[in-house]
C-alpha cells in the first residue's frame, strides 16, 4: 500500500530485490507492473497537481481583473453563492441587489470563482447594443441548441448575418397582416373555452391555456400545421414542447445539470429531455419534408397564405446550400421563442388588470367605443385604434418582461466603464432591473400605463426600455407578437371581466429562460354580455 503513495519506495526496492532475486521471473514481473502503476499513479498526482495550480493561477488573475467591479461580500472559492436565494425567491432577490449599487454601469455576481458581470443601469447598454461587437451569446444558451441547433437565436458571426437578412423579410408588415386571420381565430376558441368555464363559474389555470393557445398561432404561423393543441389533438408533440420548455428552464437555473454528459445519460431530467427532443425533431423534420414534397410556388405567389417555412423553403429553391437541417433550425426557433414568450407576456397582463379594475374598466371601454360590441375578426385599422391597450401591453412588459435576463458574451478584449474585459467573459443583461431604473420610470414597481401616453420621459434614453432586447440582435418576432398580444387581448375583454383571488404580490416570480409563475395561478373569467 504505502508504494502507491511513496512511488520512489518501491523504485528502491526494485533494487534491492532486482540484486537478490534476479532469477526469480515471477517476482520481477510483480516489481515492473508495480513500477508502472507507481508510475501512473505519480504521473496522475502530478496533473491533478498542475491543474489545480494552473486553475488556482487563473481564479488569482480573474479575481485581478474583477475585483474592482462592485459585489455582494464574497467568500474565497464560495463567491457569492452562500448569499442567492432558492428558485421561488431568486427573481425578487435579483431585482433587490441592483438596488446596492445604484451609482454602478454594473455589478459581478461571483457564482464560485467564475465571476458573471450583471448589467442593471442603462447607461453602459450602448456598448452591447450600438455596434457589431459583442453579438454572441453566452454559453448558457448551449442548453438550447440541443433542441434550436444553431438557428437565428443561438447563431452568432457571418451564419447569423445570413439567417437573419433571409428571415427579415418574413417579418414585414404586409407578410403579418396574413398572420391576422389565424390569431383571430385561434383567440375566438380561446373565447369559447373560457366561456365554458365561465358558465361554470370555475377558474382558469392561465398560464397553461395560454400557451396551448399562442402554441396553436405559432404552429400554424411557422409550420403551416393547426396543432388543435387547444382541443387536445397532436398530444405528444404540444406535451414534448411543454416538457422540454419546462426541463431547459429548469437546467438554466441548476449548475449540477449543467454538464452534458451527466445530464443526458444519468439524470432522469436529462433522459427526459432526450426523449422529448426526439419527438419535436421528428415531428417538425416531417413536416418540413411533407410540405415540401407539396411545396407549390405559384400557389405561394396567389394565395397569399403560407406559413414561414414556405418562405425558407421557396429560399431553398434559390439557394441549394440551404439544407433541410438549416430550415429545421430555424423552424424550431420560431416554435421555441415564438410561444412562451408571448403566453407569459398575455398571463402577466390579465394578471394585472385583474388585480387593477379601473385599468381594466378603461381598456374595456375603449374596445366598446372603437369597436362596437361586435364579434367580428379584427382588422390592422381596429387595432390601431387601441392606444391605451398598447399602453397596457407595454407597461406590463415593463414590470414582467418575458425574457428578463439576456446574455452576452464579449467578443474581444475591451474596456467598458472604466473595467478591462478580455473575449469570451460572460455578461448578463437585467433587463427586469433596468425597467425599474427610477430615473426614468419613477415608483418603479406601481403598474401605471399612463407613463407610456407621455413616453418623452424616457424616449431620448433607447435603451431604458428594452423588452424585446434592441440592436442588431433584437427579437426578430416583436411586431408578430406585439399583433398577437393586441389580438388575444381584446378577444378576451370584450367578453369577459377578470379577476383573480391570487394577488400579485403573492404569485412565486421564476425568471428563467422566460419569466413565468412558479405555481399554478387560477383566474375568473365572467361573461360581460350574454
Ligand atoms: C412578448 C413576446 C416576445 C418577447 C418579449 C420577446 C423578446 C425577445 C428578446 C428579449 C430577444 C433577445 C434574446 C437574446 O438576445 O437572447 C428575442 C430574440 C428573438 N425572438 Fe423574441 N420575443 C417575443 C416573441 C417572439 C416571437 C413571437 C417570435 C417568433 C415569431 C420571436 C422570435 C425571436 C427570435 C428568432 C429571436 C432571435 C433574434 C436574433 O438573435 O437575431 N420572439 N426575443
Amino acid at each position: 500500500m504505502i508504494q502507491h503513495f511513496f512511488p520512489f519506495y518501491s523504485i528502491q526496492n526494485f533494487t534491492f530485490q532486482t540484486i537478490y532475486f534476479s532469477n526469480n521471473k515471477k517476482i520481477l514481473s510483480s516489481l515492473t507492473m508495480n513500477l508502472v502503476f507507481d508510475t501512473i499513479v505519480y504521473l496522475i498526482v502530478i496533473t491533478i497537481l498542475f491543474k489545480i495550480i494552473k486553475w488556482l493561477v487563473s481564479y488569482y488573475q480573474i479575481y485581478q481583473r474583477k475585483k474592482n467591479i462592485k459585489h455582494l461580500p464574497m467568500l474565497p472559492f464560495i463567491g457569492n453563492i452562500h448569499l442567492m436565494k432558492p428558485r421561488k425567491e431568486l427573481f425578487n432577490q435579483l431585482i433587490e441587489i441592483p438596488k446596492y449599487f445604484p451609482n454602478e454601469p454594473f455589478f459581478c455576481n461571483w457564482i464560485g470563482t467564475y465571476p458573471v458581470v450583471i448589467v442593471h443601469n442603462s447607461s453602459v447598454i450602448e456598448e452591447f447594443f450600438n455596434s457589431s461587437k459583442h453579438t454572441e451569446k453566452v454559453w448558457l444558451y448551449s442548453f438550447v441548441e440541443d433542441w434550436l441547433g444553431t438557428g437565428l437565436l443561438t447563431s452568432f458571426g457571418e451564419k447569423w448575418h445570413r439567417r437573419r437578412r433571409l428571415l427579415t423579410p418574413a417579418f414585414h408588415f404586409e407578410i403579418l397582416e396574413n398572420f391576422r386571420e389565424i390569431m383571430n381565430e385561434h383567440s375566438e376558441i380561446l373565447v369559447q373555452k373560457f366561456e365554458k368555464f365561465s358558465h361554470e363559474k370555475k377558474p382558469i389555470e392561465i398560464f397553461k391555456e395560454l400557451k396551448l393557445c399562442t402554441l396553436d398561432i405559432i404552429g400554424e404561423t411557422a409550420m403551416g400545421v393547426n396543432l388543435e393543441a387547444q382541443k387536445n389533438l397532436n398530444v405528444e408533440y404540444v406535451k414534448s414542447v411543454d416538457r422540454a420548455s419546462y426541463l431547459l428552464n429548469v437546467r438554466f437555473n441548476s449548475p449540477w445539470e449543467w454538464n452534458d454528459f451527466i445530464y443526458y445519460n444519468l439524470t432522469p431530467n436529462g433522459r427526459q429531455l432526450k426523449n422529448c427532443l426526439n419527438i419535436l425533431h421528428s415531428f417538425t423534420r416531417d413536416v418540413i419534408l411533407k410540405r415540401d414534397a407539396e411545396f407549390d410556388e405559384t400557389d405561394f405567389e396567389i394565395k397569399k397564405k403560407f406559413a414561414f417555412l414556405d418562405i425558407l423553403l421557396k429560399a431553398k429553391r434559390q439557394d441549394p446550400t440551404l439544407t433541410f437541417q438549416d430550415i429545421q433550425e430555424e423552424v424550431d426557433t420560431f416554435m421555441f421563442e415564438g410561444h412562451d414568450t408571448t403566453a407569459v407576456s398575455l398571463a402577466w397582463t390579465l394578471l394585472l388588470l385583474a388585480e387593477n379594475k379601473d385599468i381594466q374598466e378603461k381598456v374595456q371601454q375603449e374596445i366598446d367605443e372603437n369597436l362596437a360590441h361586435t364579434n367580428k375578426h379584427l382588422t390592422s385599422d381596429d387595432l390601431k385604434k387601441l392606444k391605451y391597450l398598447e399602453c397596457v401591453i407595454k407597461e406590463s412588459l415593463r414590470l414582467y418582461p418575458s425574457a428578463p435576463f439576456i446574455g452576452r458574451s464579449i467578443t474581444e478584449d475591451c474596456e467598458i466603464a472604466g473595467h478591462k474585459f478580455k473575449r469570451n467573459d460572460p455578461v448578463l443583461i437585467a433587463i427586469c432591473a433596468i425597467h425599474r431604473d427610477e430615473k426614468f420610470f419613477p415608483d418603479p414597481e406601481r403598474f401605471d400605463p399612463d407613463r407610456f401616453l407621455n413616453e418623452n420621459l424616457f424616449s431620448n434614453h433607447p435603451y431604458c426600455y428594452i423588452p424585446f432586447s434592441a440592436g442588431r440582435r433584437n427579437c426578430i418576432g416583436q411586431k408578430f407578437a406585439q399583433m398577437e398580444l393586441k389580438i388575444v387581448l381584446i378577444h378576451l375583454l370584450r367578453k369577459f371581466n377578470i379577476s383573480s383571488m391570487t394577488r400579485l404580490e403573492n404569485v412565486i416570480k421564476v425568471s428563467e429562460l422566460t419569466l413565468h409563475a412558479l405555481d399554478d395561478v387560477e383566474v375568473y373569467f365572467e361573461t360581460r354580455f350574454s
